[in-house]
């Protein structure tokens, strides 16, 4: 994939964030989803690149746009058509999540972020929309933390690995009763907890980058963020594993379906044939080119969120790229009108 994609896509999650911060604390998560939904597609739709969503806003019947499957990029666009023909274009697999943390955008909370994850076609895993057991840590710890071991272990292998004593160490587990068990045995081994209502991406790619004062997220999260968390750690050399978790009793949200053996059967439809296979990053973001981009919708540990002003925006966006091997942060203002004033910082 050419570099130039890679300054495109920053748009999409650019204009995403903008689109979804007009809604910032309006308590409005659907409509802030929703524009940001909205926002990314139209600009997707203007790439010359010939775009599948493999993980989206949902199956074809329950999602208006940017469903699984849906094709994306200039040819979806019926003016673009006439420009150029699919087969001279690059056919790649994106997974988006145009507004990861609705709720904290609804309410004006930390960590929201208009995210997504690129890569050549079958370079990303298609997780279904059922639930994931993550693992994530820094570099230093990458093969050495298992997530089949328990949580005390790996608690001993990260103090070793990050030169830290477990004291200082300090956990994002996301606020939900059947993590209590997690962070009652976090809190034992004598680590701290850093509770979170939404947003697991940021707090997985927070553990990448030294100086965020997170040093692992543990638990369950949805496991399309978590091929989203993956495809950023993969390119930034994190640990990251995931497992499905597909038993609704595990979860308690009633919103994966009625039973265990229902869901098998839906993996196995999917050719998912062990439902307990433990993938690590790159499997999880196969593909030998990956792009992990994220633009701050409200501000949080790794970007500032969008900030208004006369006549324009800032944004802060997170580019990481197998392919340059870069994390990039890039600092746009966005000026739709001639603003009076533009701010150096
Ligand atoms: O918290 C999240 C919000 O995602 P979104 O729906 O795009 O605003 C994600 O980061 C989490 O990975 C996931 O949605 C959450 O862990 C699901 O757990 P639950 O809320 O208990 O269903
Ligand atoms: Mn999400
Ligand atoms: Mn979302």
């Amino acid at each position: 994939m050419e570099n130039t994609l890679g300054l495109e896509i920053i748009e999409v999650v650019e204009q995403a964030a903008i689109a979804s911060a007009k809604w910032m604390g309006k308590g409005e998560k659907n409509i802030a989803d929703q524009v940001a939904v909205e926002a990314m597609r139209e600009r997707m739709n203007k790439i010359h690149m010939r775009g599948r969503i493999v993980i989206g806003e949902g199956e074809r019947d329950d999602a208006p746009m940017l469903y699984i499957g849906e094709e994306v990029g200039i040819c979806a666009n019926p003016e673009g058509k006439l420009q150029c023909s699919p087969d001279e274009l690059i056919e790649i697999d994106i997974a988006v999540d145009p507004c990861e943390g609705t709720n904290l955008v609804a309410y004006g909370q930390p960590g929201s972020m208009a995210v997504l994850a690129i890569s050549e076609k079958g370079g990303l895993f298609a997780a279904p929309d059922f639930y994931m057991k993550k693992l994530a840590a820094p570099p230093a710890a990458k093969g050495k933390v298992d997530i089949n071991k328990s949580a005390t272990e790996n608690l001993k292998i990260l103090s070793e690995c990050l030169d830290r004593s477990i004291e200082e160490l300090v956990i994002v587990v996301m606020k939900r009763e059947r993590h209590n068990d997690l962070i009652k045995e976090i809190r034992e081994a004598g680590a701290r907890v850093q509770l979170i209502s939404d947003g697991d991406v940021g707090a997985a790619v927070s553990c990448g980058f030294a100086g965020t004062n997170i040093h692992a997220l543990m638990g369950i999260g949805a496991a399309p963020e978590g091929v989203i968390s993956a495809a950023a750690m993969r390119a930034f050399g994190g640990h990251f594993q995931g497992q499905l978790i597909y038993d609704p009793a595990i979860v308690k949200t009633g919103l994966i379906g009625e039973s265990k053996e229902a869901n098998i059967d839906r993996l196995k439809s999917m050719n998912i044939t062990d439902p307990d296979k433990v993938y690590d990053a790159h499997e999880l973001a196969s593909g030998e080119t990956v792009l992990f981009a994220a633009c701050g919708i409200t501000s949080g540990n790794l970007m500032q969120g969008v900030r208004f002003f006369h006549g324009g925006a800032r944004t802060q966006s997170l580019v990481i790229s197998t392919q340059s091997k870069t994390a990039r942060f890039v600092d746009t203002i966005h000026m739709n009108e001639q603003p009076k004033v533009v701010q150096l910082h």
